[in-house]
């Protein structure tokens, strides 16, 4: 089969574009063998956290609750797989796990060209407070580690679920978890996986995880937000990205130092958000 084309995102180098929005380089390495890393990492730093998602005109990242919804065009989708090799992990919620069977990998070198290794790999994160996810209903994030072209998933449950170590390896806890409403406490949870070694995390979705990062109460972790617009309306009954009003005279979550890039058919905004 001949190779596909290299995607215009690295072709024309974008990522330079980038790199005011994006962690430090990657200088730890996650290993697959937990015993070997230390209990507590000594640096009390959280991670950088980057918020990244595609959405459609009218706010909206996918058809409807449940269904995978393609938005982004060929050149973004690469610009989110060179995001996934810029950062120690990523994480999605239970929601986008079971709707998308995701792989959750980085599928291109920095050129184009090749999947990275392992080494530049992140590893997922599945947030489940609740553990109610089924993990043989991820079955593309255990295969891609089975076969080397990503990290094993780990999953993040609330400090009040009891844990099976033969079933549930791999947790990080996320603080106490009294329900969506209130959503999880993000520097608890922030600082427990940098504890597992995470120095910078990429969270993309899905809505639930997106509305609660944005309150104004929790955006102060966000270190960069890069959204990919989609040039589309998906319409109503949709699942929408637009966090809670703590305060209706004020608008809620104004970006700062923005750029556009535009790529293909959609444009990729990046910001900070304080
Ligand atoms: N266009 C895009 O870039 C993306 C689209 N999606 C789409 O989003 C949809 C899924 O979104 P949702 O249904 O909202 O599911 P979700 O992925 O946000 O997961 C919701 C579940 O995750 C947990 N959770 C999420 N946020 C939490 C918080 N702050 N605190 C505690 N627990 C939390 C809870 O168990 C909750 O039931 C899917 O259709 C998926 O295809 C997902 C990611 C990116
Ligand atoms: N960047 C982007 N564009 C879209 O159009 C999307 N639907 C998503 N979805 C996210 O990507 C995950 C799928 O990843 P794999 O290709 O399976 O590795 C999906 O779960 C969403 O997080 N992203």
């Amino acid at each position: 089969m001949p190779p596909s084309p290299v995607p215009l995102f690295f072709a024309a180098d974008h990522q330079l574009q980038l790199s005011d929005y994006l962690p430090l380089p990657r200088t730890t390495y996650l290993q697959e063998n937990t015993a070997e890393l230390p209990p507590s990492h000594p640096s009390t730093q959280l991670p950088h956290v980057t918020l990244t998602y595609a959405t459609s005109l009218d706010s909206q990242i996918s058809l409807q609750p449940g269904l995978q919804t393609v938005l982004s065009g060929p050149e973004s989708k690469a610009m989110t797989h060179f995001l996934r090799s810029q950062h120690d992990a990523i994480l999605v919620g239970r929601g986008t796990a079971e709707a998308d069977n995701p792989g959750l990998n980085s599928r291109f070198s920095d050129d184009g060209q090749f999947a990275v290794g392992l080494d530049r790999q992140p590893r997922p994160f599945v947030l489940d407070p609740r553990k109610k996810l089924d993990p043989s209903r991820t079955p593309k994030l255990l295969e891609n580690a089975a076969a080397g072209i990503g990290r094993a998933p780990w999953w993040i449950i609330s400090d009040s679920e009891d844990v099976d170590q033969t079933i549930w390896t791999n947790v990080v806890r996320a603080g106490p978890y009294a329900g969506s409403e209130s959503g999880i406490d993000w520097e608890t949870l922030l600082n427990n996986l940098a504890a597992t070694g995470v120095r910078s995390i990429m969270i993309e979705g899905g809505a639930t995880v997106i509305n609660d990062l944005l309150k104004a109460k929790n955006q102060k972790w966000i270190s960069s937000v890069i959204v990919t617009i989609a040039p589309t309306y998906l319409g109503d009954g949709g699942v929408i990205v637009s966090p809670p009003r703590s305060n209706a005279a004020q608008n809620e979550a104004r970006l700062t130092q923005v750029r556009w890039i535009p790529l293909g058919q959609d444009v990729v905004m990046a910001g900070k958000i304080h």
